[in-house]
């Protein structure tokens, strides 16, 4: 595998700043530790931003939108040409994650690695075409190594785009059909696991509808035994544009030093790639929210964590991680703005 540059490891936290902002946490008005995870997620921002008071304002969103060949296996509810109609309703502004990121205030970008159907020009949907789709693979590898590190790559570029535009954190988000069958099987490869133990409904399947997408996930990991011990050949023969895009994005991040709020089940999946290739990414990637899809669980759990919010969410987009910006906004405001015992004239505890 010639991507050398996953390899090289995350950037550290800063201990420094940590240890300043739990110090501050200390002599702020309130019983120490009341304000609970907010406190510890402002002391971890501070640490990751290396600042003393940590901050969430500028977001930046990138939804990275292919499809999938293995679609054509009837592993989803809905069809292929879903994936370009939504992102031509993300970029009008009538998605979800449209108006969430309207709502935070939140730049959001666009960019499509290859769909079945043609997605309009709009200046926020950017062309990182890679092939109208990966390949099926139960019959092949879903791409091949070039189309690997292009999609790799349009992951890196966003990340350079949303720090050269002084972004305080990044999320990534995705659309494509078929792409909890890719996140499952390359789960599986990383986790050991059986697809049984982490498939689910996706977009709305049937029981027998599931039943169906294990053994397809089945098929896949058997045809390709021989290569799914390496993390970046498994997304090749596994994965999707989009997923590996997320990888390349998230790695990006941890070895330039910016926050990531990890979405959901594809995203996630993502994410156990980026650990497993980038020593030390794990540090930069805040677990926004569990998904309903049932193998998320134990994705997270991989991956230390519990997440900031539980709503029952599966829509991907990016959208449980933009719903936990707020909190983060929060922990911030409190951390920044609260007066000291000192300040308040108010008497503290033993
Ligand atoms: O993020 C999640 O947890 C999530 C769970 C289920 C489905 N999705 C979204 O639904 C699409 C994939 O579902 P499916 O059934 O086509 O594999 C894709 O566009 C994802 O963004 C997302
Ligand atoms: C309508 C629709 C919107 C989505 N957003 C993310 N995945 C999706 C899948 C469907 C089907």
């Amino acid at each position: 595998m010639t991507e050398d540059w996953l390899r090289a490891p995350a950037a550290l936290p800063d201990a420094d700043s940590a240890e300043l902002a739990a110090a501050h946490q200390g002599r702020l008005t309130k019983p120490a530790g009341a304000l609970g995870g907010l406190e510890t997620l402002a002391v971890r921002l501070a640490g990751l931003q290396r600042r003393s008071q940590p901050a969430a304002d500028r977001v930046w969103i990138t939804v990275f939108a292919a499809d999938h060949g293995v679609a054509a296996a009837g592993v989803s509810a809905f069809p292929q040409a879903v994936t370009a109609q939504m992102v031509a309703n993300m970029a009008a502004g009538g998605a979800a994650i449209s108006v969430l990121a309207q709502a935070l205030g939140a730049e959001l970008e666009l960019v499509n690695l290859g769909t079945v159907a043609e997605v309009p020009a709009h200046p926020r949907v950017r062309d990182a075409l890679i092939a109208p789709g990966t390949a099926d693979f139960t019959q092949g590898p879903a791409m091949a190594d070039a189309e690997l590190a292009e999609a790799l790559a349009a992951g890196a570029d966003a990340v350079a785009r949303a720090q050269a535009q002084g972004a305080d954190l990044f999320i990534g988000g995705e659309m494509g059909i078929g792409n909890t069958t890719a996140a499952t099987a390359v789960a599986c490869a990383l986790l050991d696991a059986r697809p049984a133990e982490l498939v689910g409904p996706g977009t709305g399947l049937d029981a027998a509808g599931v039943e169906r997408k294990a053994a397809v996930i089945e098929q896949a990991l058997a045809l390709h035994a021989g290569r799914l011990a390496d993390p970046a050949a498994a997304l090749a023969c596994v994965g999707g544009f989009e997923i590996a895009a997320l990888t390349g994005a998230y790695v990006a991040c941890a070895q330039r030093g910016l926050p990531v709020l990890v979405d959901g089940f594809i995203s996630t999946a993502a994410a156990l790639v980026a650990a497993r290739l980038c020593a030390g990414a794990e540090a930069w990637l805040l677990l926004s929210h569990r998904s309903a899809e049932p193998g998320h669980a134990a994705m997270l759990a991989a991956l230390g964590g519990p997440t900031l919010l539980d709503l029952g969410m599966r829509l991907g987009e990016g959208s449980g991680a933009a719903t936990a910006v707020p909190l983060l906004r929060l922990a911030c405001a409190l951390h920044n703005e609260m007066a000291t015992f000192a300040q308040a004239g108010v008497a503290a505890g033993r």
